[in-house]
């Protein structure tokens, strides 16, 4: 366990930041370029434990990949057919999106195929991809037929699916995706709500194709992807970080270079501007994953409400938009957020414990939270903790500046899962 001081606030934070590339979409380059004809470049990659976790299950099944500074190279093994048998367990870490879209890309192949991984992981729920993969005719086994570790067994064949997603998961989704591909006939999936894209766009940028309607989607055997040269925007989940310290600690002033504005993914910034906050977006990029630069000062906040259909489109930020609604004038209520509750940890739970040291009223609902805002948060009266999850303890690092005074955070290695340069690039926003 590592332990920091966090940064104090001393003149808010001003400068420009470029953040890192999107986890989501540096996780599905490395999936794309493994299965395409040819070799596959992503620039901007995403150098961080969950990532690398991806690489690292693509090498074991014999993928040439190599890397350099923030760049990925991969060579193709032309369709889904020619991996090979790898010699240990893939493991999986902290990542719940290698494992959940590997059990679909993987979900056909001539040999067992055994993954495992951290004692967080192992405890997040599995069967909603088991469950709909075991209908296309997928073999696996896994504790309680839902946790790691588990095993995918040999499998020569997979049958298209009809389907309506129980959960509102890009995950879930991804993998029916991925094993919808190399299905005999085509697969019809209805999302519960619309969640992140970036498998369906890239899908598109690698030469495939897909039926696609608001919720509604069709998928048809495919496995003729050719090679790309992609860059992945910022990571607007790790921006995120930075957007509620520019809106909430006094005399900041930030602009964040090229973040991903992906449409699926802005919820932050729709929140934002609902509880009055305004900020500037310029150099817009209209590439197949839309990026633009975010300028964004201190202002004043008033509280909103939150439901269900709100959530996909920031699920990642709900913690951040709890502590800016610390901030806001007035009760924010946020519901229809249980799946807050199996991400790296209970985030419902861990939200309201951690922020409480800082004095916040917070009330935890099984599905989401209820913020009395505009209080003074006041210096943490005990060492605050990540508890393993690394969106936990960066939105601490920001509340910690909020409330003013020293802090230290208990367990702050767990950043490095999404965001290994955080401390650099909060350093940086403070010279
Ligand atoms: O598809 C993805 O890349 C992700 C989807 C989301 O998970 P769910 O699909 O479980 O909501 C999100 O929380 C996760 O950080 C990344
Ligand atoms: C939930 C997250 O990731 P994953 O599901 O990939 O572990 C996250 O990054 O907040």
């Amino acid at each position: 366990m590592t332990t920091v001081a966090l940064p104090q606030n001393n003149n808010g934070l001003n400068g420009t930041l470029t953040v890192p590339g999107d986890k989501s979409i540096s996780h599905r380059s490395v999936m794309f370029g493994a299965v395409s004809r040819g070799t596959t470049i992503v620039d901007h990659f995403l150098f961080s434990d969950d990532c690398l976790r991806t690489i690292a299950a693509f090498k074991a099944l014999g993928v040439p990949i190599t890397t350099n500074n923030e760049q990925v190279t991969i060579e193709g093994r032309g369709g889904f057919d020619n991996f090979q048998k790898p010699t240990h367990p893939l493991d999986m870490g902290n990542s719940g999106t290698s494992t959940r879209l590997l059990l679909g890309l993987l979900a056909k192949q001539p040999f067992d195929i055994k993954m495992v991984g951290d004692a967080s992981l192992s405890k997040r729920p599995l069967n909603r991809v088991i469950e709909p993969l075991t209908q296309m005719g997928s073999k696996i086994t896994a504790q309680a037929n839902n946790f790691l570790p588990l095993t995918l067994h040999v499998n020569q064949k997979l049958a298209g699916l009809e389907y309506h997603l129980p959960v509102a998961s890009a995950q879930v989704k991804s993998a029916l995706i991925w094993a919808g591909l190399q299905a005999d006939s085509n697969s019809h999936l209805t999302e519960k709500l619309i969640t992140r894209d970036h498998t369906e766009k890239m899908l598109h940028q690698f030469g495939g194709t897909l039926q696609q309607s608001g919720k509604e989607i069709e998928v048809s055997p495919q496995h003729d992807f050719q090679g790309q040269h992609l860059y992945v925007p910022g990571d607007i989940s790790s921006a995120a970080f930075f957007i509620v310290a520019g809106v909430c600690v006094p005399n900041s002033k930030i602009t964040l270079k090229q973040v991903g504005l992906n449409q699926t993914r802005t919820g932050i910034l729709d929140a934002l501007t609902k509880m009055g906050a305004q900020f500037e977006i310029s150099n817009r990029s209209t590439d197949s994953e839309p990026a633009g630069d975010i300028t964004i000062k201190d202002q004043p906040l008033h509280s909103l409400t939150l439901t269900q259909a709100d959530i996909p489109g920031m699920v990642d930020e709900v913690p951040l938009i709890v502590l800016a609604a610390t901030q806001a004038a007035g009760t924010t209520v946020i519901s229809g957020a249980q799946e807050l509750r199996v991400k790296e940890t209970d985030r419902i739970a861990t939200v309201t414990q951690e922020l409480q040291k800082f004095g916040a009223d917070i009330e935890q609902r099984p599905d989401g939270f209820v913020i009395n805002g505009g209080t003074k948060l006041h210096p943490a009266d005990q060492p605050l903790d990540s508890h393993g999850d690394h969106r936990i303890g960066m939105m601490l690092a920001i509340a910690n500046l909020i409330a003013g005074g020293a802090g230290q955070l208990e367990n702050a290695e767990a950043i490095n899962i999404s965001y290994p340069t955080f401390w650099q690039d909060l350093a940086q926003l403070q010279a």
